[in-house]
C-alpha cells in the first residue's frame, strides 16, 4: 500500500471488560486498518516499573524510570505483540498484579501526556489507510478529530461475567471486584462512562461479540458515508 498523508481514525473508549480490544481488533481486520491498544502502554509501563521494584504510586520515581522505557507495540491486527526493550510482555501485562498497578501509574499527568504524544506518533505512522485506536480518552484526549467516534459500553454483569469467563485462576467474585476497583480509580482521571458531545454509544450488553462487531461496524460506515 503507498505512502498517503494521514491515516483515517476511528477511536474508541469504553470500561474495562466492555469489548474494545477484541471488537476494535476484528473491525480494523475487516477494513484493512491497523489497530492501536493503547492500555498495553499503560500496562508496559506498570510492568517496567514494578521490575524494577518501584513503587507504582510514587510519581517521581515513576517519571524518573520513564526516561529507560523503551516500548514498541505490533499495530497490524495479526501481529499483535507488546515489546519493553528485548523482553516481550504481550503475556505478562495481563496478569493480576500488572492489572492491579496500572491505574497507579495512569493517573500521573506527567506519563498521561507522554504516552497521548506516543500514540499520536505511532498512528499517524499507520502505512495503512486506518487505524483503530482504543482506550479510555481516545475519544476526548489523543484523537478528538477522530472521523468516527465511539463509547463502547456494556452492563456492569454483562462485563463482569465476560470477563470471569476468561479467567480460571480467580473466583468470579475477585475479578469482579478488581474491574470494579480499576474501573472507579480510572474514572477519577477519564471520563469513559457516558459519550462526550459527538460521540456515538454502542451498548453490547445484549449483543454477543459478532453482532457487536457488526453494531461497530455499521456506525463506521454510517458515519464516512455522512462525511464523504
Ligand atoms: N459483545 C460481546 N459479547 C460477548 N463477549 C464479548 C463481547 N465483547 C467482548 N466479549 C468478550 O469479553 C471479554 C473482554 O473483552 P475485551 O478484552 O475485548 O475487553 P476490553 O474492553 O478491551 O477490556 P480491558 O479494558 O479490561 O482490556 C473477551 O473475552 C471478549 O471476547
Ligand atoms: N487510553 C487509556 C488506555 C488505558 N488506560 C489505563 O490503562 C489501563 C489498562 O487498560 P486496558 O484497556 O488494557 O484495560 C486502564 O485501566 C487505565 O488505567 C488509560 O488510562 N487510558
Amino acid at each position: 500500500m503507498g505512502r498517503h498523508s494521514r491515516p483515517h481514525l476511528v477511536a474508541i473508549d469504553g470500561p474495562a471488560g466492555s469489548g474494545k480490544s477484541s471488537v476494535s481488533r476484528a473491525v480494523a481486520r475487516r477494513l484493512g486498518f491497523d489497530y492501536l491498544d493503547t492500555g498495553a502502554a499503560y500496562r508496559a509501563l506498570a510492568w517496567f516499573v514494578l521490575s524494577k521494584k518501584i513503587d507504582p504510586a510514587d510519581a517521581q520515581a515513576v517519571l524518573a524510570a520513564l526516561a529507560g522505557f523503551d516500548y514498541s507495540i505490533g499495530i497490524e491486527p495479526d501481529r499483535y505483540y507488546v515489546q519493553v526493550g528485548d523482553t516481550v510482555v504481550t503475556d505478562a501485562i495481563r496478569e493480576p498484579e500488572v492489572s492491579a498497578a496500572v491505574s497507579d501509574i495512569a493517573r500521573i499527568p506527567e506519563v498521561r501526556s507522554y504516552l497521548t504524544s506516543l500514540f499520536r506518533t505511532i498512528a499517524a505512522g499507520s502505512p495503512r489507510t486506518g487505524v483503530v485506536v482504543e482506550g479510555r480518552d481516545i475519544t476526548t484526549v489523543v484523537a478528538p478529530e477522530a472521523e468516527v467516534r465511539i463509547l463502547l459500553t456494556a452492563s456492569e454483569e454483562a462485563r463482569m461475567a465476560r470477563r470471569s469467563a476468561e479467567i480460571s485462576t480467580q473466583s468470579a467474585e475477585a475479578v469482579a471486584e478488581q474491574l470494579r476497583s480499576r474501573d472507579r480509580a480510572d474514572s477519577q482521571v477519564v471520563e469513559f462512562m457516558s459519550a462526550a458531545d459527538g460521540v456515538i454509544t454502542v451498548d453490547s450488553t445484549h449483543l454477543d461479540l459478532e453482532q457487536t462487531i457488526d453494531a461497530v461496524l455499521d456506525v463506521i460506515n454510517t458515519r464516512r458515508e455522512e462525511l464523504a
